[in-house]
């Protein structure tokens, strides 16, 4: 199995299913003219997933791209700090969308899906703004923010799988994974069973 992804989040989060997999990054170039961000989602990851399968037909790959919609507007990963305080300006007390899609490519078929997740940001003063601006931490992450770190102190309220925020939707992950064949939490091989026996 291949993750075609270099988030060291994702990579992170497929650990957490007990599968085994190898990473190997999609050379594809990430732009598209489509603008609903629901769409662009998943023809993203469609996109990163069919790059790396043509490479290895017989693997299952799963790849992923997080889109961040505010009132229709899109917001990538900002080029620098001065764009990152603009985006967080943009989010600051509003609520925006967050989604994921999910692909994973088989010899057996092709399993996708796109998750959704609301987000408000609480109002923010322009010191706030600039402090987390200032952090680097949003540059590398869709939207300028990461709420699994510092970022989590602009957050308000979260509607839906907190997973998808950073990345990779598990249950999402989970559900397509075993649709391909792929099996999830499944390896007791060597575990102590709850009655406090080995398996063999
Ligand atoms: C909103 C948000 C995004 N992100 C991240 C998730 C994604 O890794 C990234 C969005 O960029 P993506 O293009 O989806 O992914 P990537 O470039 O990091 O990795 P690859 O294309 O190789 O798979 O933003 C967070 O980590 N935390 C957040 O709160």
């Amino acid at each position: 199995m291949i993750l075609a992804s270099g988030s060291p989040r994702r990579r992170e989060l497929l650990s957490n299913l007990g599968v085994k997999f190898e990473v190997l990054v999609s050379g594809e170039d990430e732009d598209s003219p489509e603008t609903n961000p629901q769409k662009l989602a998943g023809d993203l990851a469609l996109l990163k997933a069919r790059s790396v399968a043509k490479l290895h037909p017989d693997a299952v790959v799963i790849a992923a791209d997080t889109v961040v919609a505010c009132a229709g507007e899109l917001l990538a990963k900002p080029a620098d700090a001065l764009e990152n305080a603009a985006f967080i300006r943009t989010l600051a007390g509003k609520t925006h969308q967050v989604f994921t899609g999910v692909t994973v490519l088989s010899p057996s078929g092709t399993f996708s899906g796109v998750e959704r997740t609301d987000v408000e940001f609480r109002p923010l003063t322009e010191q706030e703004i600039q402090f987390y601006a200032r952090s680097g931490e949003g540059l590398d992450k869709a939207g300028g923010y990461g709420i699994q770190g510092v970022g989590m102190g602009l957050v308000a309220r979260v509607n839906g799988d907190y997973s998808n925020i950073v990345g990779f939707p598990l249950a999402l992950v989970m559900r397509l994974l075993r649709r391909a064949g792929v099996p999830v939490w499944d390896d007791l091989t060597g575990a102590t069973d709850l009655q406090g026996a080995t398996r063999a």
